[in-house]
């Protein structure tokens, strides 16, 4: 018989316990083998509605749907053994109130495996977040940047700045009391995650936010130089694959022209 390491993975209880603790790490993912290698080092894994704009090639997050999310959250929940794992409630899956963001969140749970949903908003969006909380789906928060309202931004703008840091710090008060477990900070000046991170009592992940946030999260294929249409100032490559895929490719290319390719070993004898 086989020894199995009980594996526990991290529930949204030992992710709100990292409040002022050591940093959560977070990243995104996509599918299987990319969770398979995020799950070895991350507390927090979020199939993120980014999957849009960086596996199907959508010029905004504004088209996934809650398909899309499903299919995405299954693959990735095979690879996960320790990391809690969060779904992005796509738009138009929530905004009609606390009616429709139950039915959506409750089907990602139920199909996927996932631990908790995240939506975007503040103010908004609170009496929603209380609503999925008081039923028993734990609610990761989205405040500051929030990348489903590119519309009404005119492009993907800091938010916060000057005035309009009260609003985002009234936001992230809003979603903590209504029961978020965390809430993502995303494109804000510094000093303002530093005063929101400082007042609330759940912990702040940041995406454009400060080193002084309780968790950082990014898109993977940005940290892995996959993703090249653009390059927010908040990401940094650690990787270059995108890259190192055009040179393989092309090194294959020139192997199939000249017939190096394939080689003994690659070939099937008679005998
Ligand atoms: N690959 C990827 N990374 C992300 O962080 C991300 C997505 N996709 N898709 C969903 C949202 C959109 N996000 C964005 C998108 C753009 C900027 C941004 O700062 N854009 C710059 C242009 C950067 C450039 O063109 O190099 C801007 O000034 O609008 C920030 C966050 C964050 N999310
Ligand atoms: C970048 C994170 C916060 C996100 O919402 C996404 O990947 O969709
Ligand atoms: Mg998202």
């Amino acid at each position: 018989m086989s020894t199995v390491v009980a594996t526990k993975s991290l529930s949204v209880m030992d992710i709100r316990a990292r409040k002022g603790g050591v940093p959560l790490v977070c990243l995104t993912a996509y599918t299987t083998p990319i969770a398979r290698i995020v799950d070895k080092e991350c507390d927090l894994v979020l199939v993120g509605d980014s999957v849009g704009m960086v596996l199907h090639g959508l010029p905004s997050t504004l088209p996934v749907t809650l398909d899309m999310m499903i299919m995405h959250g299954k693959a990735v929940a095979r690879g996960l053994e320790h990391a809690l794992m969060v779904v992005d409630l796509p738009f138009g899956s929530y905004e009609q109130g606390p009616q429709q963001a139950f039915a959506s969140a409750a089907r990602i749970m139920a199909e996927t495996g996932a631990a908790a949903v995240k939506l975007e908003g503040g103010r908004r969006i609170a009496g929603t977040i209380r609503f999925l909380v008081e039923h028993g789906i734990p609610v990761l928060a989205h405040v500051g940047m929030t990348p489903q309202s590119v519309n009404a931004y005119g492009g993907y703008r800091v938010q916060g700045k000057g005035e309009s840091a009260d609003e985002i710090h009234a936001d992230a008060r809003a979603v903590a009391d209504a029961g978020a477990f965390a809430v993502v900070l995303e494109k804000m000046p510094a000093g303002l995650a530093d005063r929101i991170t400082a007042d609330l009592a759940i912990p702040t992940i940041a995406i454009g936010g400060s080193a002084g946030c309780d968790g950082q999260i990014l898109v993977i294929d940005d940290i892995l130089g996959l993703f090249d249409d653009f390059k927010p100032n908040f990401v940094k490559r650690y990787a270059h694959l995108a890259k190192d895929a055009a040179t393989a490719v092309a090194a294959y290319a020139d192997d199939v022209r000249n017939r190096s390719f394939p080689e003994d070993e690659h070939v099937i004898r008679d005998n």
